[in-house]
């Protein structure tokens, strides 16, 4: 979201700070990674900030702590354009450092928002990376700001700074705790203080995090797997929902400061968001969505000649659909490497620029065939459109589509941030008016017990859910307070334009 134009309220001129929920801007995720006690800690740390740069292209940045003092670099752009000079990783000293690469949810792409953040407090110094979205951030942000704090960011993640700041308890652990009993919404954290490096994820563990090790014991907290395979670390388990671990010299402390539930983790990270070669919450990523594919196979088979999957986050599911079906697979539309994902570009200008520059048809095996097209999502249509097209102009004889997750009519406000819910192409088309925009014989989506059933369960739980899987049913499992709050929806959270 953008840093607006100051509005006053109704009641006589006072500044608001809260903000526009209906902008029209796509956002996605963010990646963390930690690690304590290495002499190597910055460049291990830019190594696994780049196996998740998938999670957030915006910016990236990196925390270390020497003993005496914390070394800040942030960034806007690739890890690999700023973190991989050694001038820079010797200026980022210590044996302890955070990470962050950031893709926006609240507040604009500037410095002052890119992460780690960090704050001196009376316990030391404390900073924060942080993948999620914090749902109340804004009712909490202007509170603070009522009674006096100085918000240097337009970020939600900052006001985990002001709260732990603000807590009277006297150990640093218990303000932290603290902070997190207020805040709502989806979490995955890693912070570093003076003594400690700390992963928590909120109670339901929407976003994912996990806890690896190095051959000498040095222990990692990072997003996904991946990030671990890099560095040659080995996964020793996933944070659990609600769980606050603790690393300091002295070893690992696993604290519960919430009431035991369920968890119900994001079921996008396993259409979308994680890398395919992650292992999310126990299940392979990969293999997730080739039974993504098969189900879809099973509900929506076609006569086709050729399945041709929509690279790259579409292939497994591509693969399992062939398989289920016996059509043949083939590569019929190339990926150009060099272009990021369309999904989380920021304009729709550029997003379907993006999808021009990035996807190219094989001729070699469209021409003259009927062709099943598998894709993982549509969100705002871009992409299928315009590869339907291609296909065509490629010489294909008939183009079918058939999408390995249910469609997505609902917004999403805890991290990933897709847009408002009028840009989602499902949220305001029919089955049949879907398959006419996009310009195909015949459009299928994979059914939500479908999904369930290629998480490995029977069906989806409607008591208890197993998975938040908002997107596709409008079931939010937290409160949304900065949306249905009662304070109306002012639009300001600064009054400071920035230079990007
Ligand atoms: O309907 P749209 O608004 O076009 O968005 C949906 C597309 O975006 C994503 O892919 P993306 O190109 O972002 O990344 P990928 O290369 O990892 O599949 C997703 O896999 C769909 O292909
Ligand atoms: N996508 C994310 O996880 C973003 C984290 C945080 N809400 C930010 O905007 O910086
Ligand atoms: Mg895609």
């Amino acid at each position: 979201m953008t840093d607006q134009a100051p509005t006053t309220s109704p009641e006589g001129g006072t500044v608001t700070f809260m903000f526009d929920p209906d902008e029209d801007r796509l956002h996605e995720e963010c990646g963390v990674f930690g690690i304590f006690g290495h002499k190597d800690a910055s460049a291990l740390t830019a190594l696994g900030l780049h196996a998740l740069q998938h999670r957030g292209q915006e910016a990236a940045g990196i925390v270390a702590f020497d003993g005496q003092r914390f070394h800040s670099e942030r960034r806007l752009g690739l890890v690999g354009d700023h973190f991989s000079s050694q001038a820079v990783i010797e200026r980022l000293q210590g044996h302890a450092s955070i990470g962050h690469v950031r893709y926006a949810t609240c507040g604009d792409t500037h410095l002052r928002n890119v992460q780690p953040l960090y704050a001196d407090l009376a316990t030391g110094g404390f900073s924060v990376c942080h993948n999620g979205h914090i749902t109340n951030a804004l009712t909490l942000r202007q509170d603070l700001i009522r009674e006096g704090a100085i918000c240097q960011s337009t970020s939600d993640t900052e006001v985990i700074l002001h709260l732990v700041a603000q807590s009277r308890k006297p150990r640093f652990i218990e303000r932290f705790i603290d902070a997190l009993r207020m805040i709502e919404g989806a979490y995955s954290l890693v912070a570093l203080t003076n003594k400690k490096l700390i992963g928590a994820r909120d109670p339901l563990g929407i976003r994912p995090l996990v806890l690896g090790e190095l051959d000498d014991g040095t222990p990692i907290l990072a997003s996904e797997t991946c990030a671990l395979d890099i560095i040659g670390a080995r996964f020793v388990r996933e944070v659990e929902n609600g769980e606050v671990v603790v690393i300091t010299e002295d070893g690992i402390e696993s604290l519960r400061p919430f009431p035991k539930v369920e968890p119900r983790p994001c079921i996008f990270e396993y259409v979308y968001f994680s890398r395919p070669d992650s292992v999310v919450n126990g299940r392979s990523v990969y293999e997730v969505r080739k039974k993504m594919g098969f189900e879809l196979g099973r509900e929506a088979p076609c006569d086709a000649d050729v399945v041709i999957p929509v690279p790259d986050s579409g292939v497994p599911a591509a693969l399992g659909y062939a398989y289920e079906t016996g059509i043949p697979f083939e590569l019929g539309i190339i990926r150009n490497h060099y272009v990021g994902r369309t999904f989380i570009e920021p304009t729709q200008q550029i997003r379907a620029l993006g999808v021009k520059l990035k996807h190219n048809a094989n001729r070699a095996v469209i021409e003259g065939k009927r062709i099943v097209l598998v894709d993982d999502s549509i969100v705002r249509g871009t992409t299928s459109v315009k590869i339907v097209q291609m296909m065509y102009e490629a010489g294909a004889r008939e183009v079918h589509m058939r999408i390995s997750s249910p469609p997505i009519r609902y917004p999403d406000f805890y991290g990933i941030d897709t847009p408002e819910q009028q840009s989602l192409l499902a949220a305001t088309h029919s089955l049949e008016e879907m398959r006419e925009y996009i310009g195909v014989e015949t459009l299928a989506f994979l059914t939500p017990d479908g999904i369930y059933r290629a998480m490995g369960y029977d069906k989806r739980d409607p008591v208890r859910p197993q998975f938040t899987d908002h997107c596709f049913t409008g079931d939010y499992p937290t409160p949304l307070t900065d949306r249905e709050g009662s304070r109306g929806m002012a639009r300001q959270l600064s009054l400071l334009a920035e230079a990007g």
